[in-house]
C-alpha cells in the first residue's frame, strides 16, 4: 500500500478544520456560558502546570500581658528563645552597655522575623509593636536581648507581641508540641546563665503605671557558693536540701492548692552571712535577685511588683527590722504617748502597711508568678512583729551565728587555700570557744596578707583582742546595769521593786 498523496492530505486536513469551526462556532452558539466555562476550566485544569493551592495559613498572637494583668510567661519564654536565637543571625542588631552593665545588649528592632522548622512544620515568627499612646516618647520599640544572660527585655512591654504563622493543619501540634518545646529552651538559656542578676525593686518600673519605661536592673556577677559559706554544716546541707526540695514539688504544690513559693527568715548578728547565704542560693537555683526596700515603697506599688515579678525569682527584704516604717505595733503606740495631737498627725506614718506586708508574706498575691523565694533578713528577730512569726508565714528559719572552727577551716581555705592542719588552728580552735566573732570579721584579717602564718597570726590577735574586750564589757556590766536603773528611777520611768 503506497502513502496518501499531497492532494488527499490537505483536502482531508480542510474538512477536518472545516468540521472544528463549525462544532467550536456550535460551542459558543448553543452551549450557555456557565458551562463553557466550567469545561474550559477542567481543560485548563488538564493542560496548565500543577499550581499548589494556596495555604490555609493560622496565625498564634502571644501577647506579653496575659489575662490576669501579669507578665504572660509564654511571651517571656518565646522573648529569651528568639533573642537567644536572633542576636546571632540577625540582619541588623542595636548595641548598647550601660555604665552598670558589664556585657553589651543586643536589640532587635520592631518587625524582625524569624522562620524555623520544626518537625516538618515551617514556622514564621514576627515580633512587633504597637505605636505606644505617649506623645513624648517616639523612639522605636525594641527587644533587648542581653546575651550573658540569656534574658530579654523590651521598651513599651505592654504593646509588644508575637505573632507565630503556620498552616492550619499544624495548630494542635504547634500549642502542644512547640510551644512546650520554646519554653523548656528558653529555660535551658535562663539555666546557663551563670550570673546573678540584681533587680532593684524600687527602680521606677515597678511605680509606673502600666508597668512601662525600662526595667532597671544590674548584673551581679556575685561568686558566692554554698561551699564559700562558713556556717554549720549540717545547717548548710539542711537549706541545700529545702531548695532541692522545693523547685522538685511543683505537682505537690499544685495538688494541696498552695502557691509554689517559700519562704525564709535570715536571722543573726551583722557579718554573718545573710547576704551572702542569699547570693549563694541564687546561684545554687540560678534564681534572679529582688532586693525590695520597704522604706521606699508603697502598698500600691508593693502590689504592682509583685505582678510583675517573674518566676524563678529570690525576693529580698533585707533588715526588716530596721525598716523604721514597720515598728512592732505596741512600739508604735508608746512611741507617740506623750505627744500633743497635732504632733502626731506631723510624725510621718509608715507607708508600706504591716499589712500589705503580712498579705505579702502570705501569698496573697502569690497567684502571679511562681516559683519564689521570699527571703527576710534581720539583726534582731526578737525585735519582729509577732505576726510575722506565726507558723505558716516563714517556712524556715535560719539562725547565722558566730564564727565556729568548722567555718573558720571553711574561710581558711577560701581565703588562703589552707587545707588540713596549721599549728595556729590549736589556738584558734581554743579562742573560737570563747569569743564571739563574725565571719566578716575574720575574713577582714585574712585578707590582710597573701602570706598565710601571719594572717593566721592575725587572726589569732583579732580573737585574743575581742576576748579582753569582752572580758572588760563583763566586768562593767553589772555597774552600768546599776546606772541606768538609778537614772531611770530618777526619770520616773521605772518603779522600784518594793
Ligand atoms: N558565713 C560566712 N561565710 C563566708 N564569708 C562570710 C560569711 N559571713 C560573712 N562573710 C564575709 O563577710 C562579708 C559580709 O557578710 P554579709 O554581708 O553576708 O553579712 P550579713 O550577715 O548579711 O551582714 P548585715 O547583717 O550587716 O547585712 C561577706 O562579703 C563575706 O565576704
Amino acid at each position: 500500500m503506497g502513502l496518501p498523496s499531497g492532494a488527499s492530505l490537505f483536502s482531508t486536513y480542510a474538512s477536518l478544520s472545516a468540521t472544528f469551526t463549525l462544532v467550536q462556532q456550535a460551542f459558543y452558539q448553543f452551549v450557555p456560558l456557565l458551562v463553557q466555562q466550567y469545561i474550559s476550566d477542567i481543560f485548563k485544569q488538564w493542560f496548565s502546570p500543577k499550581q499548589p493551592p494556596p495555604p490555609d495559613v493560622f496565625k498564634l498572637i502571644i501577647e506579653e500581658v496575659a489575662n490576669d494583668f501579669t507578665n504572660n510567661q509564654v511571651f517571656q519564654a518565646c522573648q529569651i528563645y528568639l533573642c537567644n536565637k536572633l542576636s546571632d543571625s540577625a540582619n541588623v542588631l542595636k548595641v548598647s552597655k550601660g555604665h552598670t552593665e558589664e556585657t553589651m545588649n543586643f536589640k532587635l528592632a520592631e518587625g524582625v522575623t524569624f522562620s524555623e522548622t520544626f518537625e516538618g512544620i515551617h514556622l514564621k515568627w514576627i515580633f512587633s509593636c504597637k505605636a505606644n499612646s505617649s506623645a513624648d516618647d517616639q523612639s522605636d520599640p525594641v527587644l533587648v536581648h542581653d546575651k550573658r544572660s540569656g534574658r530579654s527585655r523590651s521598651h513599651h512591654q505592654e504593646n509588644s507581641c508575637f505573632s507565630l504563622i503556620f498552616d492550619r493543619e499544624h495548630k494542635k501540634k504547634v500549642c502542644t508540641d512547640y510551644l512546650p518545646y520554646v519554653v523548656e529552651a528558653s529555660k535551658e538559656v535562663v539555666r546557663e546563665e551563670k550570673h546573678l542578676k540584681l533587680f532593684d525593686g524600687n527602680s521606677e518600673y515597678y511605680g509606673m503605671p502600666g508597668g512601662s519605661s525600662s526595667k532597671q536592673s544590674v548584673n551581679m556577677v556575685h561568686p558566692f557558693k554554698f561551699e564559700n559559706l562558713a556556717m554549720d554544716l549540717e545547717l548548710k546541707k539542711a537549706i541545700m536540701d529545702d531548695l532541692d526540695r522545693f523547685v522538685r514539688r511543683k505537682e505537690f504544690y499544685k495538688r494541696v492548692g498552695k502557691p509554689w513559693k517559700r519562704g525564709y527568715l535570715l536571722y543573726g548578728p551583722p557579718g554573718t552571712g545573710k547576704s551572702s547565704l542569699i547570693a549563694a542560693m541564687a546561684n545554687y537555683l540560678k534564681f534572679v535577685i529582688y532586693d525590695l526596700q520597704l522604706r521606699r515603697m508603697q502598698d500600691s506599688s508593693l502590689r504592682q511588683l509583685l505582678r510583675v515579678i517573674p518566676s524563678k525569682t529570690i525576693i529580698v527584704i533585707e533588715d526588716i527590722d530596721c525598716t523604721g516604717e514597720l515598728p512592732r505595733r505596741e512600739l508604735y503606740h508608746t512611741m507617740y504617748q506623750g505627744y500633743e495631737d497635732s504632733l502626731k498627725k506631723a510624725i510621718k506614718k509608715p507607708e508600706m502597711s504591716l499589712a500589705a506586708l503580712l498579705n505579702f508574706a502570705d501569698g496573697l498575691w502569690s497567684c502571679c508568678g511562681d516559683e519564689r523565694l521570699i527571703i527576710f533578713t534581720t539583726n534582731h528577730k526578737e525585735r519582729l512583729e509577732p505576726a510575722l512569726l506565726q507558723p505558716g508565714r516563714m517556712d524556715m528559719h535560719i539562725h547565722m551565728s558566730y564564727l565556729t572552727m568548722e567555718g573558720f577551716k571553711v574561710l581558711a581555705y577560701n581565703y588562703l587555700l589552707v587545707t588540713g592542719n596549721h599549728p595556729l588552728f590549736g589556738e584558734i580552735k581554743g579562742l573560737l570557744e570563747v569569743v564571739n566573732a563574725t565571719p566578716a570579721e575574720v575574713a577582714e584579717e585574712l585578707m590582710r596578707s597573701e602570706d598565710v602564718d601571719a594572717s593566721l597570726q592575725g587572726v589569732v590577735e583579732l580573737l585574743k583582742r575581742k576576748k579582753i574586750e569582752a572580758e572588760d564589757a563583763a566586768s562593767l556590766r553589772p555597774q552600768a546595769e546599776t546606772e541606768e536603773i538609778t537614772e531611770k528611777m530618777e526619770n520616773g520611768n521605772v518603779l522600784p521593786t518594793n
